[in-house]
């Protein structure tokens, strides 16, 4: 298969900070060369993009095999088509993102600052059982050893997809490969420390609560509903909570707050909050009213944004203007 086309300004979709800005652990860019290679919906992509389209391969996928839908689920089809539509949904393109970034310009100036270098950075709208153990595994970690962590995950529980230029590769696990018992010691033997058993109890309650379908009620829930359900988990705080309410399961007035989050509050909105030695839970939600008072329905968006320049693998150092990696963050 050669490269497809989907029309989009690269104004409206910035590749680097959407794929590589903590919402999915799973692209990497080609060394030498400005294509992404990643996996989601069992298949495994190649990405690029010019200024007029984001351009797309399908390297080996199991969806053709097992002959699975979108949402609309038609069975005429053609893979193409299925997969364009899998492009389309995960980066939200039916979203005019410039319409956002200039009514959020135009309520908050450190938005507008920060949406001139990061523009286009797009909500994706991703699996939610990835995204569940992904964010798992988030805690008090760095994105690459997060990423180390997920592969490891899909290595020894996915389903193979394909293999490319000798590397092979692996789809997300099913909840229910990671839900017995033993799972736990595996996960220990394979360096996930107290993480372990978080994934394995999740996963085991998931499946004890209808499996993958507990998810789509919960997005048919209200926001701070579906918040409190997952924070039935075991390991499962406000912030992990809240990362998955806005990424995949469409409640982008989701709002996670860490530390970054609460200094860029404290520093910049609520100044009374400065100073302080934790996010306690009355702080942890006035902060994320803020947001939504000041950016509305799709403040969870707005604040990736934000959280996106906030990363230090992003920020330019003086008097060049490259993204340089400096410290490396924790996600918790
Ligand atoms: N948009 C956000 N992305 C994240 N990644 C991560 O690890 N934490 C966050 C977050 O709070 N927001």
């Amino acid at each position: 298969m050669g490269w497809n086309k989907l029309k989009c300004k690269s104004k409206e979709l910035q590749l680097i900070g959407t794929l590589n800005g903590g919402q999915s652990f799973r692209w990497k860019l080609e060394e030498g060369t400005n294509e992404w290679l990643g996996i989601f919906s069992e298949t495994v992509w190649k990405l690029r993009q010019n200024n007029e389209a984001l351009e797309y391969k399908v390297i080996g996928s199991l969806l053709e095999s097992k002959g699975k839908g979108t949402k609309s689920n038609k069975k005429t089809e053609t893979d193409n088509e299925l997969f364009k539509k899998r492009l389309e949904e995960y980066f939200r393109l039916d979203v005019n993102l410039g319409d956002y970034y200039k009514e959020w310009s135009e309520k908050d100036e450190l938005f507008k600052s920060a949406g001139k270098q990061f523009y286009g950075i797009r909500m994706l709208c991703q699996e939610p059982v990835e995204n569940l153990f992904s964010f798992i595994c988030s805690q008090n970690n760095h994105i690459s050893r997060i990423s180390s962590m997920v592969e490891k995950l899909c290595t020894h529980y996915g389903e193979e997809i394909c293999s490319h230029e000798d590397v092979t590769y692996y789809s997300f696990p099913t909840v229910d490969k990671l839900s017995p018992p033993e799972v736990e010691a595996e996960l220990r033997e394979l360096g996930f420390g107290y993480r372990a058993k978080f994934i394995q109890k999740s996963a085991a309650q998931i499946q004890e609560w209808g499996g993958e379908e507990w998810f789509r009620s919960l997005q048919d829930m209200k926001y701070k509903e579906a918040k409190t359900e997952l924070m039935k988990l075991h390991g499962i705080g406000p912030k992990v909570a809240d990362c998955i309410c806005l990424m995949s399961l469409n409640h982008l007035e989701a709002l996670p707050v860490d530390t970054h989050v609460y200094q860029i509050a404290a520093q910049n909105y609520l100044p009374h909050l400065r100073g302080k030695k934790s996010v306690t839970d009355k702080m942890y939600t006035e902060i994320g009213d803020h947001f939504r008072q000041l950016y509305g329905p799709m403040a969870g968006w707005a604040h990736t944004v934000l959280f996106c320049a906030d990363l230090k693998k992003f920020q330019v150092q003086e008097s060049s203007d490259k993204v340089v990696p400096k410290k490396r963050r924790k996600c918790t």
